[in-house]
């Protein structure tokens, strides 16, 4: 179980201890990041544990540290200091072959798609299979099975009717289910999405974010999202937390917190009182 951070007094921003459960499938304990020997710490003793089936949303204004502690995940931030656990993965100090292993089993979405416009919607879905595989030509060499999984996966975003068109012909909310559909080809353990909807329309942000909290209730894969929108969080995640300065200001089920609770994590006030 979570608890709800009493948020911090002005300018005293603390990490909030949880309950944590020894069985998560995310466990990053006191993570400390700087990107430079010199520079400044970008994550500060950050704590976090995501379950399976679970859509954690990750809160927190510009330059909190909310993709650098996605980077740590994937081996793509320097761990300074603490621990972050991925499955039974350690993965500070893998090799580059084990990283290569480890991100091949993350689904990452990002909030400008990255899909091959010129190709077709299925061909892009099949890309998501290349974590697994060597190197494939493109338009000709994907197995019949493969194609198969990928079709599969375009109904299950709910467009599978446009498999055959160019992806640059989609709308933006069909060009991320794309993104969704081709991160679960990967067949992965866990899916980071990186700002998904801050492209999108109010409508079609609640489709992809309705949809990947289906696919951590459904498919038991554990999700974290970094969103920008508040109500987004409230709405769409079943866990929140909120990072302010590198730190945990606020974490919590998110049917414990309300707009109240989580507003220290964008005071500006508060800001200004530390300059
Ligand atoms: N590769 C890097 N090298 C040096 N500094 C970096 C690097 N990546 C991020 N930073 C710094 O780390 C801090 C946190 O950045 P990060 O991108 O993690 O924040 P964020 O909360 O995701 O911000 P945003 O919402 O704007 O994407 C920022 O001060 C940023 O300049």
């Amino acid at each position: 179980m979570s608890v709800v951070a009493n948020p911090a007094p002005t300018g005293t921003a603390s990490p909030v201890a949880a309950p944590r459960d020894e069985d998560a499938h995310v466990r990053i304990r006191d993570l400390r990041v700087r990107y430079a020997p010199d520079a400044p710490l970008v994550l500060d003793g950050v704590d976090l544990d995501i379950h399976r089936g679970e859509m954690v949303a990750l809160l927190g204004a510009s330059g909190s540290g909310k993709s650098t502690l996605m980077k740590s995940l994937t081996g793509f931030a320097p761990i300074t200091s603490g621990t972050v656990r991925a499955g039974d993965v350690d993965v500070a100090g893998l090799r580059p072959r084990e990283l290569r292993a480890l991100r091949a089993q993350v689904g990452q979405v990002f909030q400008q798609f990255n899909l091959i416009g010129r190709l077709s919607v299925l061909t892009n879905v099949l890309t998501g299979s290349l974590h697994h595989a060597g190197p494939v030509n493109l338009l000709g060499t994907f197995r019949a099975g493969e194609r198969r999984r990928a079709l599969e996966l375009l109904d299950r975003v709910g467009i599978g009717h446009k498999a055959n068109e160019e992806a640059r012909s989609l709308s933006g909310g069909q060009q991320q289910r794309v993104a969704i559909a081709r991160a679960l080809m990967q067949n992965p353990r866990l899916i980071l999405a990186d700002e998904p909807v801050a492209s999108l329309d109010p409508k079609m942000s609640r489709v992809v974010l309705q949809l990947l909290r289906s696919i951590a209730r459904e498919e038991g894969i554990p999700v974290l999202v970094s969103l920008h929108v508040l109500p987004l969080a409230l709405e769409h995640s079943d866990r929140i937390v909120g990072l302010r300065h590198g730190r945990t200001l606020v974490e919590g089920r998110t049917a414990e917190l309300d707009a109240s609770s989580l507003a220290p994590v964008y005071d500006i006030e508060d800001e200004e009182d530390e300059g």
